[in-house]
């Protein structure tokens, strides 16, 4: 089988392209794949070094204040729906998948234009502006929240869940933490900001570093790429705390999170969908600065179950976070209890769901 993925900008829409890929790759290791995104995004990284052929387009999202700005974006849409029409001709793709992203709109488009078979995955509860207009084009969607089927043709929706979600349940268990500096044996909590880190979030980071000090657990936190200088400043107390460790950004996040106790993160969909995977408790923070506030909603549907807990982005502080953490990292009771909870919010197979819809249009 020929599988053509696309999806970008953060981890939350390429990781689960990439369990696509990995997926069809153990069940058909003979199955070609083709991966299309921008040079700009995460993906130009994340992709190859998978080892996933990665091809790029040129393209912008939408501005949504009237601005000249917005020539170009539709300059740009139309010349790399001309590029990716190029593209899925050399490749002769069976399928097509879009996982979100500006840059699988002109991709996804492409593709039922010349009559190839279409996929759109949304992660999310509130349906992106490139999916829904997507919807009208392709076969099926898949959603992962009940919530999202109002923004699509009823006929085509399926939930899914998110193939991330299966991913982090298939991989085996390996000690990971003595690679940062961590004992195995000691419980632990991962911190991160989504895939490209939170000023907030690091804010908080800064200020609660010498709070953790001499607590019975250890903290991995990963700032994001863009703040880590930040830390700099920040490195002789770092040295100090052996129960600390930061990080740019966690390449083998799913061996991570195989390892440790909890984790604090922003609740974009990709993250809560590993979290319920793997029925992991966490301290939910989700940012303010995203479409009709969904990451709020998403976190909301976990804490309403005693699934997560949250804190506001704007009552996050170095106290208000390291207090949150004591009472998840202290009380193994209250853990469990809220780990069972979690887990029962997780959809495990979701890409066997998702290989269902791909088996019907093949
Ligand atoms: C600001 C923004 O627009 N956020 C959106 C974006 O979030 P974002 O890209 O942050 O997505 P998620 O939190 O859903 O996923 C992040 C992914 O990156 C991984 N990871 C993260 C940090 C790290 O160091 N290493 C690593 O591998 C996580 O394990 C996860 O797989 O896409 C999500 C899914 O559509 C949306 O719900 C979010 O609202």
């Amino acid at each position: 089988m020929k599988v053509l993925v696309s999806g970008g900008g953060t981890g939350g829409h390429i990781y689960p392209a990439i369990s696509i890929v990995r997926y069809i790759k153990e069940k058909y290791p003979d199955s070609e794949f083709l991966y299309i995104g921008t040079e700009k995004g995460l993906e130009s990284k994340l992709v190859p070094n998978q080892h996933i052929p990665f091809k790029t387009i040129e393209i912008q999202g939408f501005y949504r204040t009237l601005t000249l700005k917005n020539f170009k974006t539709v300059y740009l849409f139309l010349t790399s729906i001309k590029q990716a029409k190029k593209y899925i001709k050399e490749f002769q793709p069976d399928i097509v998948i879009g996982t979100g992203g500006y840059v699988c709109g002109s991709v996804v488009y492409a593709a039922s234009k010349l009559n190839i078979p279409t996929i759109i995955h949304e992660q999310n509860s509130v349906a992106g502006m490139t999916n829904k207009f997507l919807s009208k084009y392709v076969d099926k969607v898949g959603i992962c929240f009940t919530d999202a089927a109002e923004y699509f043709p009823k006929e085509k929706v399926a939930l899914v869940g998110n193939p991330r979600a299966q991913e982090v349940m298939m991989v085996d268990k390996k000690e990971v933490l003595e690679e940062y500096g961590l004992d195995s044996d000691k419980p632990t909590i991962v911190i991160f900001g989504g895939s490209r880190g939170a000023q907030t979030i690091n804010n908080a980071m800064k200020e609660a570093l010498p709070l953790f000090k001499g607590k019975p657990y250890q903290v991995l936190y990963a700032s994001g790429t863009i703040y880590f200088d930040e830390f700099k400043e920040k490195e002789e107390l770092i040295k100090q705390l052996t129960n600390v460790t930061v990080v740019p950004y966690i390449d083998n996040m799913i061996d991570v999170l195989i390892n440790v106790e909890a984790l604090v993160g922003r609740a974009g969909a990709t993250s809560m969908a590993e979290i319920t995977a793997l029925g992991l408790p966490s301290i939910l923070v989700p940012s303010p600065n995203v479409t009709d506030d969904h990451q709020t909603k998403n976190a909301k549907s976990l804490v309403d179950k005693q699934a997560a807990l949250m804190i506001k982005d704007s009552e996050l502080t170095g106290k208000s976070l390291v207090e949150q953490v004591d009472k998840l990292m202290l009380d193994d009771n209250y853990r469990q209890t809220m780990a069972k909870a979690s887990k029962a919010e997780g959809i495990p197979d979701a890409m066997d769901r998702l290989y269902g819809l791909i088996q019907e249009l093949t």
